[in-house]
């Protein structure tokens, strides 16, 4: 599956919304892509998460142990995923801004995947990441639908996109005049 077909079934899906946006890292952008409108349907994600899953699986060799997504956006592309690639989804979720795996234990060494939805700066991959190795995780890789930096954010392992689609997102003291005109909405879970 290639950029235009990942974006399609996101336009499709009436996902990609334009406006004035406050992003989980505080950027700014005009462009939100709400994944959630994708992740209603099921044949939908099917075919997004069956690609990533076929992505992951060229990339990584070796037993899988696990696929992590981080609460709320990468429950549902993880859970999919796990399901093509025959290893259980667990999930990190935030308590207290700290992602923590509050309902699973894993071993130490266990092989693990992260699996999120969109990634822009990467904090949220980087957070996982270092909520699972101070469990003694190995984080063989992250995958994701939609890399918005294009390839340009290092999460600290390797990262393997369905798509990368690179959007403008500005700090909140640099907005441009047309942005600045909108009122801005944040659409994810970060911090409420
Ligand atoms: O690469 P980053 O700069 O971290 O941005 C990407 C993250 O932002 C969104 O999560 P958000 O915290 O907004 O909440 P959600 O998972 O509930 O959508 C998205 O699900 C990714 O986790
Ligand atoms: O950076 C983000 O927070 C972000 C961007 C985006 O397009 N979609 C999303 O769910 N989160
Ligand atoms: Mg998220």
């Amino acid at each position: 599956m290639n950029t235009d077909e990942v974006l399609g079934i996101f336009r499709e899906a009436g996902a990609v919304l334009e406006g004035h946006f406050i992003l989980t890292s505080g950027l700014r952008s005009p462009v939100f892509l709400q994944k959630a409108r994708v992740f209603m349907h099921a044949d939908k994600t099917e075919r997004l998460c069956k690609a990533l899953a076929e992505r992951i699986r060229a990339a990584v060799s070796g037993k899988i142990d696990y696929v992590v997504g981080p609460a709320i956006g990468g429950l549902i592309p993880a859970y999919e995923t796990s399901r093509h690639l025959g290893a259980p989804a667990i999930w990190v979720e935030r308590e207290g801004g700290e992602f923590r795996l509050r309902r699973f234990e894993i071993a130490k060494g266990s092989r693990v995947v992260i699996v999120e939805d969109i990634v822009t700066t990467g904090l949220s991959i980087r957070e996982t990441v270092d909520c699972l190795r101070a469990l003694g995780a190995d984080v063989v890789a992250a995958a994701c639908i939609i890399d918005r930096s294009a390839g340009k954010t290092d999460v600290g392992v390797p990262l393997i996109a369905l798509a990368e689609y690179e959007v403008p997102a500005y700090p909140a003291d640099k907005l441009p005049p047309e942005l600045a005109a909108i009122p801005a909405i944040k659409p994810g879970s970060r911090n409420i």
